[in-house]
Parts: structure tokens; sequence; C-alpha cells
């Protein structure tokens, strides 16, 4: 048995549709979403990346190969240097500044979430730790392509939520997501039933946290 990364998403089916398809989601492909929710998010995405920086500086730390070291490397500086650059752009457009964004204090989801792969990485391998990794890295690129061909959401002036959709669907993420699936392709041919399932335990967490993230967001909890 040769498994891949689609084995993943098949352990945990409707745990994935539910954080793809998320209310969060619909509503803000739909422009119905809460401003208040979508800054609330916004404002714990960034406390979030600042912790998933760290996971790939972990991942570093856990290569066994120089190319694995370059990879982290490259996943490191896309977070430091590109999307946390953006982020703190677009949260000054939605009234959010850096000042604020340094002062604030992580919610329950945030913590639960990074700390789980953080903890993951750290007790396992570099596998364990993409596969921790990989609903971030490939969920929202999938949630953007889903978003375009469902018929509800709204795109260009009409959907304050736009520029978010544009983030995810860009060619630079897509390829990133695609890499990864890569990446995690190879080497899931190679591993074990039994080595299997404890990876589908880690993607299925991952997935369900990430599903929590969008909950915080929605109900704008701490
Ligand atoms: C919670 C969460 N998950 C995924 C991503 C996409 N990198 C994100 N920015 N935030």
């Amino acid at each position: 048995m040769s498994y891949r990364f689609e084995d993943l998403k098949k352990s945990c089916q409707s745990e994935w549709r539910a954080y793809i398809e998320h209310s969060f989601v619909r509503q803000l492909g739909d422009a119905s979403l809460a401003r208040e929710a979508f800054q609330h998010y916004l404002k714990q995405d960034y406390l979030f990346l600042i912790q998933f920086a760290r996971a790939f500086a972990l991942a570093a730390y856990k290569s066994p190969t120089l190319s694995d070291l370059k990879q982290a490397k490259e996943g490191l500086q896309a977070i430091v240097d590109v999307e946390l650059d953006l982020h703190i752009s677009y949260c000054r457009e939605w009234g959010i500044s850096e000042e604020e964004l340094a002062n604030l204090p992580e919610a329950r989801a945030t913590i639960a979430y990074t700390r789980y792969v953080l903890d993951t990485g750290n007790r396992g391998d570099l596998l364990d730790l993409h596969v921790a990794l990989s609903p971030c890295m490939v969920g929202y690129g999938e949630i953007a392509n889903w978003l375009n061909v469902r018929a509800e959401t709204l795109r260009g002036e009409q959907n304050p939520y736009d520029a978010w959709i544009a983030m995810y669907e860009s060619v630079e993420f897509q390829e990133a997501m695609e890499a990864e699936i890569h990446w995690l392709d190879e080497r899931l041919a190679d591993v074990s039933p039994s080595r299997f399932q404890q990876l589908t335990r880690i993607f299925s967490d991952a997935t369900r946290l990430e599903i929590d993230f969008w909950e915080m967001g929605l109900k704008q909890s701490d």
C-alpha cells in the first residue's frame, strides 16, 4: 500500500469538509460576515503566524538533509518577510495598528492550535511536523478554490473580503500548497499502515483545530 496526501484527507473527510466549508468561510465569500468577526480573526491570525514561523524554525532544526533544511528556511522566510508584512499592512487597512497587534492576548483557540503543532513537531520527526502543518498550508488554498466555484461567492468591489480570497488564490500561495502536497506525497509513499494511522490522528487533530479557529473568529471568543 502506497499512501498519498489525498489519503490523509479521506481519513477525516467530514472534519476536512467542515473546515473548508465552515460558516466563517461561507459568510466571508458572500460578504455577510460581520466586520468585527473578521477583525477579531485578523488579529488572532497575526499571533498565529508568529507561532507558525516558530514551527518552520523547528522544521529547520528537525531537518535531516540539506534540501529539507533549505525548504524549512524558505518557509520561515516566506512567513517572516512576506506573509507577516502583508498581514500587518492588511490589518492597517482594517483599522488595526501594528502596535495593537504587538500587544494582543492570544485567544485560547490560537494557543491550542499553535502549541499543538509545536508540540507535535517537538515530540515527533519532520514528517509529523509537516502533517500537523498541512491543514494550514493546503486548506486555505483549497478554501479559495472552493469559494471561487460556489455560486453565492461575491468577488470584486461587492465584497469587502475580496482581497483575502485573492491572497489565497494567488499563484504564489497555490504553488506553495502544491509543493507541500508534493513533499508529503513523496514521504507518505514509504510509510507503513501503522505509521499512516498515527499520521491520520495528527492530521485530524490539526484539522479540528482549524475548525475551532474559525469558530473563535465567528464568535469573537478569547
Ligand atoms: C489559522 C490559519 N490557518 C491557515 C493559514 C494559512 N497560512 C492562516 N493564515 N491561518
